[in-house]
């Protein structure tokens, strides 16, 4: 299962769309009921508007009707270092549960499991909001 997330994201990468940086991002989210959403980052000449590829798999998810995950397989194109989900996607991922698997994926297949507790300690989640 962990292979077919990572063989997965690898694929999204490759249809990532990024003529500005050139730095493809691929992800892929397991469900809680067992499907896989993929998600690549997609780049706009306005630069500021590109989403990246966690976030585009998380809204393609919730469009489809998932709103519970378990894990998370991202991957670029870096292939000497694990790379983790930049800051404003480990918010958007910590909306979903705070209990998440993440594997940090290199071209070559091979990954790192983390946590997104792990990534994104001392969380604001919207249990805060539930309190007030
Ligand atoms: O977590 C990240 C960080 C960056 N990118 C994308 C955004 C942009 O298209 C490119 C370079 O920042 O990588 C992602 O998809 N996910
Ligand atoms: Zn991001």
């Amino acid at each position: 299962l962990v292979q077919e997330l990572v063989s997965k994201c690898l694929k999204a990468r490759d249809l990532a769309y990024c003529p500005y940086s050139h730095f493809p991002v691929g992800a892929a989210l397991l469900t809680a009921d067992g499907a896989i959403v993929t998600g690549c980052n997609v780049e706009n000449a306005s630069f500021g508007l590109t989403v990246c590829a966690e976030r585009v798999a998380v809204q393609r998810a919730v469009v489809e009707g998932h709103r519970r995950f378990t894990a998370i397989a991202v991957t670029c194109d870096i292939e000497d270092s694990f790379v983790g989900p930049c800051g404003a996607c480990r918010q958007v991922l910590m909306e979903f549960g705070s209990d998440w698997t993440v594997y940090l994926t290199k071209p070559d297949g091979s990954y790192r499991r983390t946590s997104l507790r792990e990534l994104l300690p001392l969380a604001f989640t919207p249990e805060h909001l539930a309190k007030k």
